[in-house]
């Protein structure tokens, strides 16, 4: 079976889909955060989120943020879709992503949501401008997904989520830039 990089949280075995930066060691880390990231997807488009400020600012993303104390990554990821794009859904967990990103005190534990459907108006909010775009080739409304403008990871699981695969996997970034020293995906497979 796959020899899955440290932090890498999964509950079946996986199997290596991608990976990157063979000839560099994984950063050690002390401490991690546990953040949330939610996506629509419907009818062979996805939702996804321009994030105006704060922690990737500039790049298209899933919804989400911290989970905060007390709460379920779940509980979370249903109140972080709801403050940044005004929409309810009945998320279920998809995935995991592991992060370091040299001089943050913490690396990003983050736990992947999407949901088929959803619930209310699509807003634009402090955090983020919500539009839709296609899962596939462009279409005469939509733009298809634009990984150029994405964190640099989004590239090598978002497929695994598109076919409704659950996916695990870590990328350790270069301070201050979308850069990735070295990354490993993987998606889950029957014990
Ligand atoms: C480093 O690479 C990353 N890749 C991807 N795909 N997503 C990432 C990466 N780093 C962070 N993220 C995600 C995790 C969260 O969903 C957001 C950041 O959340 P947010 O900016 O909202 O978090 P906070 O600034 O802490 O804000 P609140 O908790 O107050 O909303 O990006």
């Amino acid at each position: 079976m796959a020899d899955v990089p440290p932090g890498v949280v999964h509950s079946e075995p996986l199997v290596e889909t991608a990976s990157g930066g063979a000839d560099v060691k994984w950063t050690a880390y002390e401490k991690t955060k546990q953040y949330t990231n939610a996506f629509i997807l419907q009818d062979g488009k996805i939702l996804l989120g321009y994030k105006k400020r704060g922690i990737g600012e500039g790049l298209w993303n899933g919804f989400g943020g911290k989970v905060e104390p007390g709460e379920t990554p779940a509980q979370a990821a249903v109140r972080e879709l709801k403050e940044e794009a005004g929409i309810e859904a009945p998320l279920r967990e998809c995935g995991t992503l592991f992060f370091h990103v040299p001089g943050l005190e913490n690396a990003f534990d983050i736990r992947l949501f999407v949901a088929n459907e959803y619930s209310g108006e699509i807003i634009e909010t402090d955090e983020m401008r919500p539009r839709w775009f296609s899962t596939g080739d462009a279409t005469a409304d939509l733009e298809p997904i634009p990984y150029a403008k994405m964190w640099a990871d989004d590239v090598y699981w978002i497929p695994h989520l598109l076919a409704g695969e659950k996916f695990a996997g870590r990328a350790d970034f270069t301070a201050d830039s979308n850069t990735m020293t070295k990354y490993w995906f993987g998606k889950e497979v029957e014990a």
